[in-house]
């Protein structure tokens, strides 16, 4: 296989501005299928705004931005929903419709995006939801969840579409160490039985360290150091090295 085939997701000299302000400046970097990558920095340093390019809820200013075999920066809207449907988000709120049920918030998706039968949306949801732990909750309002049992919602959501690419933002963040410790079971579960592709941008170096293959550590909006986290443990540029290293 060459490099290319490999490749799930790679930034070619990407940067993006917000009025005068330059969030990422040239960055680049790729992700091989079947792996994880953590991008670790410091707060405002465009984590976040990583991963929105990724699925094209933004544009860069310049630089190409691949998924697959797609440059996602050039594509139609009708092409850019075919790539997404390879994709599943997970942001920092979970959002789910607050009027619906659990059930019928994992519905909604696949009743509108495919057209699959009723019988075959109920056992995917069940599935799902057996996966990350809710199967007696499908009946639950989201206002009944708890934060951690929220993300594990929103993990199944993005989950039901079978997503080759997972985005994770701030997977652990409000939840307490043993929670996130076990959305961290759940990520890694994900990407060693069904290897999918992650980028989980994440504060929390123990996910981080669990879950993340290699880490991309921006700072400044440019890409300080990419590697694995023992590449990186004695890497010349102090933040990296703080980012990193075990607290
Ligand atoms: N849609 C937008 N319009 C204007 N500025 C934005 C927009 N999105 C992000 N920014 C700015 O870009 C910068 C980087 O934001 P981003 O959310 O990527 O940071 P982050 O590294 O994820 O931070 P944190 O760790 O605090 O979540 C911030 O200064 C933010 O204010």
């Amino acid at each position: 296989m060459n490099e290319t085939q490999d490749t799930a997701i790679a930034l070619d000299h990407v940067s993006k501005s917000f009025g005068k302000k330059q969030v990422l400046r040239d960055v680049s970097f790729s992700v091989a299928r079947g792996e994880a990558i953590c991008v670790l920095g410091r707060s405002g340093t465009g984590k976040s705004v990583t991963l929105k390019l990724m699925i094209a809820l933004l544009k860069p200013d310049a630089g190409r931005i691949s998924i697959d075999e797609d440059d996602i920066t050039q594509l139609e809207r009708k092409e850019l929903s075919r790539v997404r449907r390879k994709m599943g988000f997970l942001f920092q709120s979970a959002a789910l419709f607050d009027s619906l049920t659990l059930h019928d918030n994992l519905a909604l998706p696949l009743r509108r995006l495919t057209d699959k039968s009723k019988q075959e949306i109920e056992v995917i949801i069940d599935h799902v939801l057996g996966q990350v732990g809710l199967a007696d909750d499908k009946g639950k309002m989201p206002v009944e969840l708890s934060g951690g049992m929220q993300k594990r919602a929103g993990l199944a959501r993005a989950l039901v579409f079978e997503p080759q690419i997972l985005l994770i933002d701030e997977p652990s963040s409000g939840l307490d160490r043993i929670t996130a410790s076990e959305i961290d079971d759940l990520l890694l579960e994900q990407k060693t039985k069904h290897h999918t592709t992650m980028v989980i941008v994440t504060h929390d170096v123990h996910c981080a360290r669990r879950v993340g293959d290699r880490f991309a550590v921006l700072d400044q909006g440019r890409l300080a150091a990419l590697g694995t986290p023992q590449e990186l443990e004695h890497h010349e540029n102090e933040t990296v090295r703080m980012l990193v290293g075990e607290s």
